[in-house]
């Protein structure tokens, strides 16, 4: 094992590195001009598979939406690029192209309902989802054939298939199907390691953290469905013009388990894990041409073994690791940028920045926000303390669209924002940090800091998958960004760290950071000194002067009385949901209120 471990770090570069797609693909397109036409068509098999492996990575291994119903994509695409061709004689490239959005619609309407299901439910609705498609493919006989299938399908396998007038049999078939596998792999990573596959891993990890990124979760769903199915379709389309024949049976349940299991084996979340799974799963019948009755039960113990013993896959046995963003020297950048935008100038003129008017939050009968009020300028610093339970994260949730009120205005720049969904509020400079720090574990610092920066975007998912110019201009500004925020945290050391390695102090710092990225003109902090040694205090107390500095105007909740008194202008004291103090960090030490309130708590805790 540590033998392997020793091989996989570089095994996994060369892997993973375009070289070798490169070299395998001139390989292959080369070598089935020589070799025998079944092992051409195995190949053929090999790319389907490997596509619906992406396909369904993107929705689960990176979005988080499981799937138990992918055949029913792979099944529109296949049916709708044989008819569109059989039936209706559209050129085989404008097939595939309408039944690959076709199957992305599908996706895309599919997502509605299933975008507001989680776990549990999201699965049975997967599930039903195929079965329907399934059931139509048996029982519109008319369109589809029924179970006697639909036959007479432009075939590579029996040349009846045409390209630009040329007739295609299996070799060239499958030099297509490669470079439209070259193709969409290098779109599918360029994709995944922008700002939209880091959305997606967001809403994966946390969608309420997602929306204070300002990630609109619904959306990005709906997108990751759209692609997946996309994906899927194009697929089922290729699988179509092979073998020229469909029948409802190659749609049903065990597709889509076979699927998933490829996937999962693979290593959900890795593109290159996809790969591997999806050869391994093509060639596997082969393998038990004897047994073949066996079958499923070694798909079944093949998942077992994977979950009990790689728990991330062959991926994760290899060490290969899909990256979410291109490291800082990959892109020549060491951080040019200032890490802030100054904020100084914000907001309208003669008001404050934020202004909280009597704003009640009540839970089933439970006030935690009793008509509070509140007033930010741009570059300030207000704490906000009170004992357990006086309803600070509360407010900070309100302000933040976690929580709509029951009652009262939230006022940012002269606009009321109460009730507003989280990520439209997180995109007008407002963002947060949790208690429990929510950043996502698997991603290196540098890669939950960038993911900070998402809702100040403007390149189009097209524009990054093709890796554009402007796309690539954009995605630098940003890295460069980072590289000097996380030289102002002190993070540089651990920015290609996978994150839930780090100390707990380090992860806090991470997600304040991230914080920063996101260039806010209002920073909330809910105890983000909790846990954190004298060292990162300090290091914390930095950034948000930092802040400060540039005009942020922060809201920070904490207990820790002397970490806040070098910092703050003002502090608020809360009382089961109503304001007891407002002042400076003297008085509140001498007022009666507040000494019975929470200092008193404090010293009979301390007594
Ligand atoms: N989603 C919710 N549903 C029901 N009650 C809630 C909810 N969120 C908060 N509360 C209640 O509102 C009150 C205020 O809670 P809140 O978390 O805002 O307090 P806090 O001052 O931040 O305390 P702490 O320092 O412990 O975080 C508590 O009684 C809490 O149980």
């Amino acid at each position: 094992m540590t033998q392997l471990k020793r091989i996989a770090g570089p095994l996994a570069r060369v892997i993973g590195s375009g070289w070798t797609l490169a070299l395998i693909s001139a390989a292959l397109f080369v070598a089935a001009g020589y070799v025998e036409t079944g092992s051409v068509q195995m190949w053929c098999f090999v790319v389907i598979n490997i596509l619906l492996a992406q396909s369904i990575n993107l929705l689960t291994g990176i979005a988080g939406q499981i799937s138990l119903g992918h055949a029913g994509f792979f099944a529109i695409g296949a049916y709708a690029s044989a008819l569109a061709l059989k039936a209706w004689g559209i050129p085989f490239v404008l097939a595939l192209g309408l039944s690959t959005t076709v199957a992305a619609g599908v996706g895309w309407l599919l997502a509605i309902p299933a975008g507001r299901v989680r776990e549990f439910y999201l699965a049975m609705m997967s599930l039903a989802f195929g079965l329907i498609v399934y059931e139509i493919a048996r029982e519109w006989r008319e369109v589809t054939g029924g179970v006697m299938g639909l036959r007479g399908i432009p075939s590579a396998q029996i040349a009846t298939l045409t390209v630009f007038g040329f007739t295609i049999g299996t070799v060239w078939y499958f030099r297509i199907l490669l470079a439209l596998l070259v193709a969409v792999t290098v779109m599918v990573r360029n994709f995944v390691r922008s700002h939209f596959g880091r959305a997606m891993l967001a809403v994966h990890v946390s969608e309420i953290a997602a929306g204070t990124l300002g990630v609109n979760q619904a959306g990005t769903k709906r997108f990751a469905y759209a692609i997946s199915g996309g994906l899927a379709g194009l697929g089922g389309a290729l699988y179509a013009h092979l073998v020229g024949y469909l029948t409802p049976e190659s749609f049903g349940l065990m597709r889509s388990v076979a699927i998933l299991v490829m996937s999962i084996v693979g290593g959900l979340g890795s593109l290159a894990g996809q790969v591997l799974g999806a050869t391994f799963f093509t060639y596997l019948p082969e393998l038990l041409q004897s047994f073949l009755d066996f079958q499923y039960m070694v798909y079944g113990l093949a998942l077992v073994v994977s979950f009990a013993l790689l728990p991330k896959g062959v991926a994760g046995l290899l060490g290969l690791q899909t990256r979410y963003c291109r490291s800082a020297t990959d892109a020549g950048l060491a951080g040019a940028e200032p890490a802030l935008a100054d904020h100084r100038q914000v907001g309208v003129p003669g008001r404050p920045l934020l202004e909280v008017e009597s704003v009640v939050m009540s839970f089933a009968g439970l006030r935690a926000l009793a008509g509070v009020s509140l007033a930010l300028e741009a570059g300030s610093v207000v704490a906000l303390v009170g004992p357990n339970g006086s309803g600070k994260s509360t407010l900070v949730n309100v302000i933040s669209g976690i929580y709509r009120p029951t009652a009262g205005r939230v006022v940012f720049e002269g606009v009321d924002i109460a009730g507003w969904q989280s990520y439209r509020i997180a995109r007008l400079g407002i963002t947060r940090t949790f208690q429990d720090p929510r950043n996502a574990p698997n991603l290196t610092v540098r890669e939950n800091i960038i993911m900070g920066a998402n809702r100040l975007y403007r390149s189009s998912a097209l524009a990054v998958a093709l890796d554009t110019p402007a796309a690539r201009a954009e995605e630098d500004h940003f890295l460069s960004r980072v590289e000097a925020l996380m030289a102002a945290a002190e993070l540089k050391p651990y920015a290609d760290t996978e994150i839930r390695v780090l100390p707990y102090g380090i992860q806090r710092l991470a997600e304040v950071t991230r914080a920063l990225a996101s260039e806010p003109k209002l920073l909330m902090l809910d105890e983000p000194a909790a846990g954190l040694s004298e060292a990162e205090s300090a290091q914390l107390a930095r950034l948000v002067r930092l802040a400060r500095d540039h005009g942020v105007a922060v809201l920070l909740i904490d207990h820790h009385m002397d970490f806040l008194a070098e910092l703050v202008d003002e502090v608020v004291v809360f009382e089961a949901g109503d304001e007891i103090y407002r002042g400076d960090m003297d008085g509140m030490r001498s007022h009666p209120a507040v000494i019975t309130a929470y200092l008193g708590i404090e010293e009979t805790e301390h007594a």
